[in-house]
C-alpha cells in the first residue's frame, strides 16, 4: 500500500488547520451559544474578553489529531482509487478516473476518517465552548483544564461511549460530503488543465478552495446537529437521538438553525482547503 499519500495528507492537514482554527472557534460558538448577534459580534466579544488567544482555544489537540485524520482521509482515498481503477497517483493525470470512482473513494475515505475524528472533534468543541478568560485570580476555573483533562473527565462522567457522542452525526456529515469534496476538486482541475497535464499551482489553490466550500455548504445542517449532540452531555440537555435533536432545534429556533455557521464555514473552508490541496499535491510531486 503506497504510504506517501498518508504522509502528504498528514502535513497538508496540519498546515490547513492552523490557518482555519480562528474561524472554527467562531463557528462553534455561533452554533451552540445564543449570546452572539453574528460573526462580527462574536469576534469582537471573543477578542475583548479573551484576547487573540481565545480564537486558538482547543487547537493543540486538533493539530496533533487532524494530521492523523487528514492522513487517513487522503491515504484511504488514494488507495481506494488504486483498488477501483488500478492506477497509482502518478498515473492518474494520464488516465483520469471516472467521477463515480472519485465519489466512491471520497466516501470511503470520509467514512473512515469520521471515526478517527469523532473523539478529537468532541474535545475540540467542548474546549472551544468554554468562554471563561484564561486563568484569572479570583474567577472560577474553567471546567476543563485542557484536552487531556477534558478527555479524562468525559470518560469518567459519561463513560467510554461518551467520547463518541455525536459520532453518527459526524459520520453522516462526512461520508457523502467528502465524496463531493474530491469530485469538485477533480472537476475544477480538469476544467482548467489540458488533458494529461498536471494542474498549475493556481488551479490547485482555487479548486481546493472551492472543493472545501462545496463540501462545507452541504455539510452544515448535519454539522449543527453534530455540535449540539456533542454539547448535550455537558448542558444536561439530552436528545433522544439525531432526529430528536433536529426536530427540537427546528421547533425552537426555526429552519434557519440548520444554516448556522454557514458563512463562517465557507470563509474558513477556502484558505484551509486551498493550502491543504496545494501542499498535498506539491509533496507527492516532490517525492516523484
Ligand atoms: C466534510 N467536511 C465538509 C465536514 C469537511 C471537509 C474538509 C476537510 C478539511 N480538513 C477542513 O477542515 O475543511
Amino acid at each position: 500500500m503506497p504510504v506517501e499519500e498518508f504522509v502528504a495528507g498528514w502535513i497538508s492537514g496540519a498546515l490547513g488547520l492552523v490557518l482555519g482554527h480562528p474561524f472554527d472557534t467562531v463557528k462553534v460558538r455561533l452554533q451552540t451559544q445564543n449570546t452572539y448577534r453574528g460573526i462580527v459580534d462574536c469576534m469582537v466579544k471573543t477578542y475583548r474578553h479573551e484576547s487573540l488567544l481565545g480564537f486558538f482555544k482547543g487547537m493543540s489537540f486538533p493539530i496533533a489529531s487532524i494530521a492523523v485524520v487528514n492522513s487517513v482521509l487522503f491515504g484511504v482515498y488514494s488507495n481506494s482509487l488504486l483498488v477501483l481503477t488500478a492506477t497509482s497517483h502518478q498515473e492518474r493525470r494520464a488516465q483520469p478516473p471516472s467521477y463515480t470512482h472519485v465519489f466512491i473513494a471520497g466516501c470511503i475515505g470520509g467514512f473512515l476518517q469520521a471515526y478517527c475524528l469523532a473523539p478529537f472533534d468532541l474535545i475540540k468543541v467542548r474546549l472551544q465552548n468554554q468562554t471563561e478568560p484564561r486563568a484569572q485570580p479570583g474567577s472560577p476555573p474553567p471546567r476543563y483544564r485542557g484536552p487531556v483533562h477534558c478527555a479524562a473527565s468525559i470518560f469518567q462522567e459519561e463513560g467510554p461511549r461518551g467520547l463518541f457522542r455525536g459520532a453518527w452525526a459526524l459520520t453522516l456529515r462526512d461520508t457523502p460530503t467528502l465524496g463531493i469534496y474530491f469530485v469538485t476538486y477533480e472537476w475544477l482541475c480538469r476544467q482548467s488543465t489540458p488533458d494529461g497535464q498536471n494542474p498549475s499551482s493556481a488551479t490547485v489553490l482555487v479548486a481546493g478552495g472551492f472543493a472545501g466550500i462545496t463540501s462545507w455548504v452541504t455539510a452544515t445542517p448535519l454539522d449543527v446537529i453534530k455540535s449540539r449532540m456533542q454539547m448535550a452531555g455537558l448542558k444536561q440537555r439530552e436528545y433522544r437521538g439525531m432526529l430528536d435533536c433536529m426536530v427540537s432545534s427546528a421547533r425552537q429556533e426555526g429552519l434557519g438553525v440548520f444554516f448556522r455557521g454557514l458563512t463562517i464555514n465557507s470563509a474558513r473552508a477556502f484558505p484551509v482547503n486551498a493550502v491543504t490541496f496545494l501542499s498535498y499535491e506539491y509533496l507527492l510531486h516532490a517525492w516523484g
